[in-house]
């Protein structure tokens, strides 16, 4: 007997979650349940993008304003940064969410979603269960938590995730961050500008292993121009703490924490753990359909393979595609438009209802100081996938470029496809570049050609007439 009938339920009410309700009911009078066990707006709006580049921006205005004769600036003051990333985080109330939810006539429970069989959700609302039955769909939008790797002494050591950084209330003297990922090279960023002594302990070669090598190596550069000393090739082999202590988060949790390395050790005041990421499906339930633990896999409807029935669903961090606020909205456009569809009696067939864009053609940006943009493949996927490409590579000087800021330096990248000139990817790397993504997605994702982008001309003087050298030294190759 179930206590409750929606035409859709979600389980999970991050960004993904909460867009592939609205959009499978949107403009039609089915209903949807969107199940939160924490904060409706999840990761994303409360301890990860939102807070992280709040905490991030005034490093980058103080640069500019360094980089500008004629101006004065001074800062940062912590305080005030930290103020203003809580604004951001409304505290951790989300109750704007609830009321988004409410006015998109979804109903938002508050509870744990467990699958129970073929289109039924058990909730554990702390009072109590229900059992609800979804008519037509129910979607997975579980997202991820930070993994912490099995290093001795780790746990125990209660380190920093990236929730801490991102919420921290106060900066540490000493820091160490483990990873060389988007977290961590941005959470070294903001922890260095608010005045930390930050140390990188990065197990590879490079930062960021699946960008352009250049523009790994300039972000690597601007680290170690803020202070940060990146010990690449290291990883932690044991970690021991005094006086642990479970503050809260975003505090400092004991006394100082030693890193027992290789060759020697570290000792920090805190200890950041950015290693990555494990899918948020330990509870859900995925045995009571036939699956097994971990991410879930989908095909391009966000369909779960493996579960007949066309009634469920997989969207965002939880199906592993593409780990990114963006694109996990994209997939749950898509899902939601697949749902409605079905719920019409159409068949969902055609671009509208394929998700294309999470393969390929995904446009990121990554906020350190350079900051990082990048869509599509690199030249060592692109080949990997089988293209002959081309590249061309240049240094941003341009009138736009200088005018915008005295220590302008940036460099750019395209990867083109040889058989079709079309551009497959694209990467550039300098201050405030990640405004300037838009154009290449739109013609990665459009195939412009480039005899065709040859006629999108650049307004002078913008930084984005550095498209014009990029297609310049593609027609004469040097
Ligand atoms: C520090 C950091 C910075 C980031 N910065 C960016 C950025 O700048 N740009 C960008 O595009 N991406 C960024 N990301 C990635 C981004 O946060 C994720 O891609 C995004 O949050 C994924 O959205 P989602 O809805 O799939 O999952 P989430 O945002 O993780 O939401 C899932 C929700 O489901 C809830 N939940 C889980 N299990 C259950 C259950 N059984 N029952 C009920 N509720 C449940 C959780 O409480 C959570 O609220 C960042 C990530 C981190 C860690
Ligand atoms: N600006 C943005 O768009 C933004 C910002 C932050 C996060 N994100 C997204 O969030 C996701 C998670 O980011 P992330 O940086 O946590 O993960 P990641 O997978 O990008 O990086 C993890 C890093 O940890 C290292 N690592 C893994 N296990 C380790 C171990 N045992 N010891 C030492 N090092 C280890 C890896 O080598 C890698 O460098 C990514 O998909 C990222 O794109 C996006």
């Amino acid at each position: 007997m179930t206590d409750a009938e929606y035409d859709v339920i979600v389980i999970g009410g991050g960004p993904a979650g909460e867009n592939a309700a609205a959009y499978a009911i949107a403009g039609s009078d089915r209903t949807a349940a969107l199940i939160e066990h924490e904060l409706f707006g999840g990761e994303c709006s409360y301890w990860a993008c939102i807070p992280s580049k709040a905490l991030l921006r005034p490093g980058a205005v103080l640069a500019l304003g360094e980089a500008m004769p004629g101006v004065t600036v001074s800062g940062p003051q912590v305080a005030d940064v930290l103020a203003r990333r809580t604004d951001f985080t409304h505290g951790r109330d989300d109750s704007s969410q609830v009321d988004w939810a409410e006015s998109a006539h979804i109903e938002p429970i508050r509870g744990t979603g467990r699958l129970a069989g073929e289109r039924l959700v058990e909730v554990d609302t702390g009072d109590g269960t229900r059992l609800l039955r979804a008519r037509h769909a129910v979607v997975l939008a579980t997202g991820t938590t930070a993994a912490i790797p099995d290093v001795p002494g780790l746990r125990a050591a209660l380190p920093w995730t990236s929730r801490d950084a991102t919420n921290l209330t106060v900066v540490p003297n000493r820091v160490a961050v483990v990873g060389g990922g988007v977290v961590a090279c941005e959470t070294a960023t903001w922890l260095a500008e608010l005045g930390a002594e930050v140390t990188m302990l990065v197990r590879g070669d490079r930062l960021l292993p699946r960008v352009e090598s250049f523009a790994a190596d300039l972000v690597l550069g601007g680290l170690r121009d803020k202070g940060v000393t990146v010990r690449l090739r290291t990883e932690p082999r044991s970690v021991s703490r005094r006086d642990t202590a479970d503050t809260g988060v975003g505090r400092i949790h004991g006394g100082p924490v030693t890193v027992t390395l290789d060759d020697d050790e570290l000792e920090v005041d805190e200890l950041v753990v950015a290693t990555g990421r494990a899918p948020a499906t330990g509870s859900l339930g995925l045995d009571a359909v036939g699956l097994p633990d971990g991410y879930v896999d989908v095909d391009d409807q966000l369909r779960v393979r493996e579960v007949p029935g066309d009634w469920l669903y997989a969207v965002g961090d939880v199906n592993h595609r593409a780990a990114l606020t963006h694109m996990g909205k994209y997939q749950a456009r898509v899902c939601g438009d697949v749902i409605a569809a079905r719920a019409r009696g159409e068949r969902p067939e055609g671009p509208r209802y394929t998700a294309s864009a999470d393969h390929q053609q995904v446009p990121q940006v990554v906020y350190t100081a350079p900051e990082l943009a990048a869509v599509g493949l690199t030249e060592r996927q692109a080949r990997e996938a089988g293209y002959a490409v081309d590249t061309v590579e240049l240094d941003i000087a341009v009138a736009g470029s200088a005018l915008s800021r005295d220590d302008f330096e940036g460099r750019a990248k395209i990867v083109i496809d040889t058989a079709t000139e079309r551009l497959l990817g694209a990467t550039f790397v300098g201050p405030e570049l990640g405004e300037q993504l838009h154009a290449a997605t739109i013609a990665v994702v459009g195939r412009v050609p480039l005899e065709t982008l040859w006629h999108a001309v650049p307004a002078f003087p913008t930084v984005s007439e550095f498209w014009l050298r990029l297609l310049e030294t593609w027609r004469r190759p040097t």
